[in-house]
C-alpha cells in the first residue's frame, strides 16, 4: 500500500531526506521544481505557449520561481512571473530563489493590487500561490485573486496543490480555491485529493517524484493508504492444482424482491464470476425461472426456508441486501444473520433495515463487511456535513466494533478494524449506473467465501470491480453492471498470472 502523508509527516520526510542526503531546503526546492517541469513539458510541449507564473510568499512560491527559470532553460519563450505578497510575509527560501531568478532575463512583475491581475488569454497560469502551508481559508486580496485566476479562461496548472485547498481535514466548499485543470503534486497525492469536495479544485492530478526517502515514508504511522495493483497481486491467490468446487467456498446471496430480482441476479453472477466454488441464491420463488435462465450455475433456496441458524450452517459466507426491500421480513432476516456466526456482508436494504433499528448496530459481529454508499452510511451513522467527518465516524465504529466498512464513492474507502483507510484507485464515471453496487457485493462475497480476510476481501473486491470497469471504459462511454461482472474472470486472470 502507498502510505499517504499528512502535511506534518511530509515535512518530517523532507527533513529526514535533507539530513540523510546532506542537502539543504533550497536543494529540495530545486529538485521539486525540476520534477515539476519534466512532467509539465510532457503535458504542455509547445514552447510558444504563453505562461503566467503566479508566485506566493512561501516555499510554494519559491517552487514557482525556480519552475519559471527552468522553463526558460527549456526554451519556453513567453514567460511572465507575477510576485504576489499582499501580506509582506516573503519567506527566506522565496527570497533566495527570487535573487536567483532576477539574474535571468525574465519578465518579473509585482502584483501590488489585485486589479493589476493579468494573464495571457488562452494561455497557461502556473499557480504557485500557496501549497501545503495553507493554515487558514484564503481571504481578502487572496480570495479576489483566486476569483480572477479562475475566471481568466487560462489553463490552470497548480504546483503541489491548488491554492486554498487544505491538504487534509474538512474541505469547506465555500472557501475560495483555485480551480486547476491539472495539479502536479510532489511525491504523494494529498489525502484530500480523494475526497469528493476536491472536485471543484482538481480536474486531474499527476505525481512528480522528488526522491524523498521512500523507506521513511512507508514507516510513518499513517491512517490513509492508496491501494496499488501490486498489493492486490500479493493478496490474490491463484487457483490451486487438484482443487475442486469445495475448495472455493459456498456463498449464499440473500437478495431480490418481485420488482428487483435483477439485483439478486447481478450479485449472484458477480459471485460466480469472482470464483466462489458454489453460489446459492435465496430469492422469492417468482425469480426462479429468471435465475435458471440467466444463471444456470447458481443454486436456489427459497428465502422462507432460511428461518433459523441451522438453515445457514452449510454456507461459507453470506451476503444480504441487494433488492431485498425494506420490510419486516428483511429486518428479521438481518437479525437472524447477525447471530449466524458466518462471515457476513450487508449491503443495500439490509443496511436500510439496520438504519431503522439502530440498536442492532451494536450487535453486528466482528469481521462483518458493510458496503454503504453515502446516503446509506448517513442513514446508519448520522448525517455528516463533510466526507472527512464521515470517515472519522466510520473509523470510530470499525475500531470499536471490529467490523469493516466499504464506503462507496468514486474512490471507494475501505475502513478496516484498526480504523485504517484504504483508498481504491480503480473505477470511472462510466460506472455511474444502477446495479454496480450489487455486483460489488457479489465480488466481495465470493472472496469472503473463498476464505479471504474480510478487509482484504473488501479491498480486493473494490479493486477488481473498478479495474473491470476501467478495461471496458477504454472503448465505451457507459458500462452495464452485467458487462462489468462478465469481465471479472479476465481481470482475475491478469492479476494472478
Ligand atoms: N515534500 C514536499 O512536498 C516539498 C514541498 N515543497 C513546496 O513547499 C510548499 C509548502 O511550503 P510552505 O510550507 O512554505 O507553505 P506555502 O508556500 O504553502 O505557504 C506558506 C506561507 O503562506 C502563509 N499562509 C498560509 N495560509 C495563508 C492564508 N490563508 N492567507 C495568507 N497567508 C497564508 C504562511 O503564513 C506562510 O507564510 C509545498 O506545497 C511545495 O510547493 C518543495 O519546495 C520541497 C519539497
Ligand atoms: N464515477 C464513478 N467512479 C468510480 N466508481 C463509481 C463511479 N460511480 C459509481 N461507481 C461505483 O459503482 C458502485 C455503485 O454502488 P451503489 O451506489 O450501491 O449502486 P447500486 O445500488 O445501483 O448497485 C460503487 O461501487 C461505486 O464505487
Amino acid at each position: 500500500m502507498q502510505q499517504l502523508l499528512t502535511t506534518e509527516q511530509m515535512r518530517a520526510a523532507d527533513q529526514h531526506t535533507i539530513r540523510r542526503e546532506q542537502i539543504t531546503e533550497n536543494d529540495l526546492i530545486d529538485r521539486a521544481a525540476g520534477a515539476f517541469v519534466s512532467l509539465f513539458a510532457v503535458e504542455y510541449p509547445d514552447r510558444n505557449l504563453a505562461i503566467d507564473i503566479y508566485c506566493g510568499p512561501g516555499n510554494n512560491g519559491a517552487d514557482g520561481l525556480v519552475i519559471a527559470g527552468l522553463l526558460q532553460q527549456m526554451d519556453y519563450q513567453r514567460l511572465i512571473i507575477h510576485l504576489c505578497d499582499f501580506d509582506g510575509k516573503a519567506q527566506p527560501a522565496f527570497l533566495v530563489k527570487l535573487e536567483w531568478v532576477r539574474k535571468k532575463k525574465l519578465t518579473i512583475r509585482s502584483l501590488g493590487v489585485v486589479s493589476d491581475f493579468e494573464a495571457f488569454p488562452n494561455g497557461i497560469i502556473i499557480e504557485a500561490l500557496f501549497g501545503s502551508g495553507l493554515n487558514k481559508p484564503l481571504a481578502r486580496e487572496w480570495a479576489e485573486l483566486i476569483a480572477l485566476i479562475n475566471q481568466s479562461g487560462a489553463h490552470i496548472v497548480s504546483v503541489d496543490i491548488p491554492a486554498g485547498l487544505p491538504s487534509e481535514g474538512v474541505i469547506n466548499p465555500d472557501w475560495p480555491v483555485v480551480e486547476a485543470e491539472l495539479v502536479i503534486s510532489f511525491q504523494r497525492p494529498k489525502i484530500n485529493f480523494f475526497f469528493p469536495e476536491s472536485a471543484t479544485a482538481i480536474n486531474g492530478f499527476i505525481i512528480a517524484d522528488i526522491e524523498l526517502d521512500e523507506g521513511f515514508i512507508q514507516q510513518q504511522d499513517g491512517v490513509f493508504h492508496l491501494v496499488t495493483e501490486n498489493d492486490i497481486k500479493q493478496i490474490i491467490k491463484p487457483r490451486k492444482r487438484f482443487s475442486h468446487k469445495g475448495t472455493y467456498g459456498h456463498a449464499l446471496v440473500i437478495a431480490g424482491h418481485e420488482d428487483t430480482m435483477g439485483a439478486a441476479l447481478l450479485a449472484s453472477s458477480a459471485c460466480l464470476y469472482a470464483g466462489a466454488g458454489l453460489t446459492t441464491a435465496a430469492i422469492p420463488s417468482s425469480g426462479l425461472t429468471a435465475l435458471n435462465t440467466a444463471l444456470p450455475e447458481v443454486m436456489y433456496v427459497p428465502s422462507l426456508r432460511l428461518s433459523d441458524k441451522a438453515s445457514l450452517q452449510s454456507y461459507s459466507a453470506i451476503g444480504a441486501g441487494p433488492g431485498l426491500g425494506k420490510s419486516t421480513e428483511t429486518l428479521n432476516k438481518v437479525s437472524l444473520l447477525l447471530d449466524a456466526g458466518k462471515p457476513l456482508l450487508l449491503d443495500a436494504d439490509a443496511l436500510n433495515c439496520l438504519a431503522q433499528e439502530k440498536t442492532l448496530l451494536e450487535q453486528i459481529p466482528a469481521g462483518t463487511i458493510l458496503t454503504p454508499h453515502m446516503k446509506e452510511f448517513d442513514n446508519l451513522f448520522g448525517k455528516h456535513e463533510s466526507w472527512w467527518e464521515r470517515i472519522e465516524t466510520a473509523r470510530d465504529w470499525t475500531k470499536r466494533k471490529q467490523f469493516v466498512i466499504v464506503l462507496k464513492n468514486q474512490y471507494t474507502f475501505t475502513i478496516n478494524e484498526q480504523g485504517k483507510v484504504f483508498i481504491n484507485p480503480t473505477g470511472n464515471p462510466a460506472m455511474a449506473q444502477g446495479g454496480m453496487g450489487d455486483v460489488l457485493s457479489g465480488i466481495i462475497l465470493a472472496l469472503l467465501a473463498q476464505g479471504y480476510h474480510p478487509a482484504q476481501a473488501a479491498i480486493t473486491g473494490c479493486y477488481i470491480h473498478g479495474k473491470s470497469a476501467d478495461k471496458l471504459a477504454r472503448c465505451q462511454a457507459t458500462i452495464r453492471a452485467s458487462e462489468l461482472a462478465a469481465g471479472i474472470p479476465q481481470i482475475l486472470y491478469e492479476l494472478t498470472k
